[in-house]
């Protein structure tokens, strides 16, 4: 079996991972985090989204995260823009890519978007077109791919039938996500084959919940298909406020060391992007979720000890 040999990695801890928070995180620490993800290596990430703040208050600073972030010309910063209202805002922060996200699941959308699948393709219309205008990137999010919290299970069907929507509207990228973690690597392979029905490989990518702990495997069933392009969280933040009990993503720092011990590369060094995740997680007041970054935290505090004495 081959596998890809370079492999992108959008961060989307500053956005997914936090837009569920109950405590406001400051604009500084969101500011801070990007800061260190870019200086660990990440070259996107998903730094907002412009939502309506009485759905989702932690992601109202969304301007001002925007405008303290010191770019770097090398990296992509995405945001989520549901409507043109979002875009409109949007756009005057300058981002490089915006996401539109829908759901395979009817129920998801209504609960998470207030509409069905085929009215939110009629927003997201407008908001494809004057993206693509303006000469931004457009990603489209197809949320609840294998399993909804509200549906059960979803039928690759479902997930094709959306895919040709978003790529009939002009979506260039699009996201397959198991938005509750509920997916094993066949459920999650069939996603990506009906995905496939409407967008080539290279524009494809995985974001996978680790609720259920299948993350990785999923990550590693869609690289075997040559997926080479993954969502995933600093120090496994994160949550949908729209899928109740759903975890974070996979850990960013999970699926760099597995990829790295795969001789895959990914450009970011593992140590820095550790320190990213302290950093948050610090600031949030609870251990970081990534499996990694606890084991090299545990060694990096034996050394620092056996160095002491
Ligand atoms: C989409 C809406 C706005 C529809 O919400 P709505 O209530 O149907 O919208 P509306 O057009 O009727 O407007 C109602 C009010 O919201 C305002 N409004 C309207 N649009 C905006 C906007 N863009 N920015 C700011 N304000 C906005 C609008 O101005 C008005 O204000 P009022 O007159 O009452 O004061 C709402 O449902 C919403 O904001 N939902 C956001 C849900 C969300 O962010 N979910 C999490 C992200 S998706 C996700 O995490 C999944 C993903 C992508 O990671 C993949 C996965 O794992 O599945």
């Amino acid at each position: 079996m081959s596998y890809p040999t370079r492999v992108k990695l959008v961060d989307v801890g500053p956005r997914d991972g936090l837009q569920n928070e109950k405590q406001p995180v400051p604009a500084a620490v969101k500011i801070e985090l990007v800061h260190r993800l870019q200086a660990a290596g990440l070259k996107e990430i998903e730094v907002t989204s412009f939502v309506s703040p009485k759905w989702v208050p932690q992601m109202g600073d969304n301007a001002e995260v925007m405008a303290g972030i010191e770019r770097r010309a090398d990296v992509r910063y995405s945001v989520l823009t549901p409507n043109m209202k979002g875009f409109e805002a949007a756009v005057l922060s300058r981002p490089d890519e915006i996401v539109v996200f829908g759901a395979a699941s009817e129920a998801f959308s209504q609960k998470n978007i207030n509409c069905s699948i085929a009215e939110s393709i009629e927003r997201f219309a407008p908001v494809v077109a004057a993206a693509r205008a303006a000469g931004i990137h457009v990603r489209g999010a197809m949320s609840c791919t294998v399993g909804c919290p509200y549906e059960g299970e979803i039928a690759p069907e479902r997930v094709a039938y959306l895919a040709g929507l978003m790529k009939g509207i002009g979506v260039q990228h699009i996201g397959v996500a198991d938005t509750i973690g509920v997916g094993t690597p066949i459920k999650v392979r069939k996603a990506i084959e009906a995905t496939l029905q409407h967008f080539d490989l290279n524009d494809v990518s995985g974001h996978f919940h680790d609720t259920y702990g299948q993350a990785l495997s999923n990550t590693l069933a869609a690289l075997a298909m040559g997926v080479w392009q993954f969502d995933t969280s600093v120090a496994g933040l994160g949550g949908c406020p729209y899928a109740k009990g759903a975890t974070g993503n996979v850990a960013t720092e999970d699926v760099v060391y597995m990829l790295h011990g795969m001789g895959i590369d990914t450009g970011i060094d593992l140590d820095q992007l550790i320190d990213a995740g302290q950093f948050i997680s610090d600031h949030l007041g609870r251990p970081t979720q990534s499996r990694v970054a606890k084991a090299i935290l545990a060694k990096r505090a034996s050394s620092a000890a056996c160095e002491a004495v």
